[in-house]
């Protein structure tokens, strides 16, 4: 049988390259390269993405757009790594967990969106309690982010990893409350606004945690820590990529666990539910590789639902 051909524009970048590093070792795949010299080349980019069966767009919003409108051969396939079209219509989000249905919706896409890194966690979280009823959609949630230096993509990693430039430990910011994933979070979470989202950079090259506090007491739907756990644990019983730690709760609740980096070079995401019931509140995280499954490892699960190899 032909090996399926696959074209990364913008193989030469921070999400580019890991994917390109991720099937190169794949002997089913036969990946089509780009000389250095031709990969801005608008021709040359247009032939490529016109002749193979998969286009992996890993490029600004802007070029990826370009892109999308130069494929005029029905039968490619893209799969979008930018934010371009995570809330475009005709364009499949490429979140299996979030719905039982998801997986084959990509399996069978042609245009298909990968998940913002942010959106990833925030998604995996509210997505089953909204959906199944343990929080209302107009629930007023409030996220606190923090990503390792990689999720800026060249710039940044070349700004962070400047000797003599002098970067915070820990930089909050989005602060203009426009951060480009807020569309993506509310629509594919069911929220009816968008959240409260506060991410942050810190000095570390990868990984990330996503947290969500809720005040229990002032929800309107009767809902407890124990049962927010159970719902998340419910939803991901059968996942290979998220998966649910056992309940933390009251006094003897231990965050020693808790680090940024623990699932780096993995395509893993684990939840994690603080709560109290005496005081009726409870924090959601999500803990995960921004370049893994909030990235590069989205986009191979992704790529090989699409191929029908997974
Ligand atoms: N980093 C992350 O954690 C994540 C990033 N993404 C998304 O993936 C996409 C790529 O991000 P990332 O890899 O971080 O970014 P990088 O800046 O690391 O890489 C982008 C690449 O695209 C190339 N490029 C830019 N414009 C063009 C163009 N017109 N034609 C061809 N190539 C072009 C750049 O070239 P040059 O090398 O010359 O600059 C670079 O190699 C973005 O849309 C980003 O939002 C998604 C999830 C996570
Ligand atoms: C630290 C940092 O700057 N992170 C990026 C998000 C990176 C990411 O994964 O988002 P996309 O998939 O939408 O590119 C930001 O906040 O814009």
């Amino acid at each position: 049988m032909k090996k399926p051909r696959i074209f990364i524009d913008g193989q030469a970048g921070t999400t580019g390259l890991q994917i390109h590093q991720l099937l190169a070792n794949d002997g089913d795949i036969d990946i089509v390269s780009i000389d250095e010299s031709d990969r801005k080349k608008e021709h040359v980019r247009r032939q490529l993405l016109n002749e193979v069966d998969v286009a992996i767009l890993c490029l600004p919003d802007d070029a990826a757009k370009d892109a999308v409108s130069w494929i005029k051969n029905d039968s490619v396939r893209v799969l979008d790594a930018s934010s371009a079209h995570r809330v475009a219509s005709g364009w499949v989000y490429g979140f299996p967990e979030m719905h039982p249905e998801q997986a084959s919706r990509i399996a069978q896409g042609r245009r298909v969106s990968n998940p913002g890194c942010y959106a990833t966690g925030v998604i995996a979280l509210l997505n089953p309690l909204i959906q199944r009823g343990l929080l209302a959609p107009d629930t007023p949630i409030t996220v606190n982010a923090i990503s390792g230096y990689s999720g800026g993509g060249k710039a940044m990693i070349a700004s962070y990893e400047t000797p003599s430039n002098m970067m915070p430990v820990f930089r909050p910011y989005g602060l203009n409350f426009q951060h480009k994933h807020l569309g993506e979070m509310q629509q594919h979470s069911g929220l009816s606004r968008p959240p409260l989202f506060i991410p942050a950079v810190g000095t570390f090259r990868q990984g990330m945690l996503v947290q969500i506090p809720l005040p229990l007491w002032a929800s309107r739907v009767a809902t407890t820590p124990y049962d927010l756990h159970k719902k998340l644990s419910e939803h991901y019983e059968n996942s290979a990529t998220v998966c649910v730690a056992p309940l933390i709760e009251g006094t003897a609740a231990d965050s020693a666990n808790i680090n940024p980096e623990r699932f780096n070079n993995t395509n893993m995401l684990e939840i994690s539910v603080f709560g109290d019931t005496a005081s009726e509140q409870a924090v959601l995280m999500a803990c995960f590789d921004n370049l893994g499954k909030g990235a590069s490892g989205a986009a191979i699960q992704n790529l090989r639902l699409m191929l029908g190899s997974s």
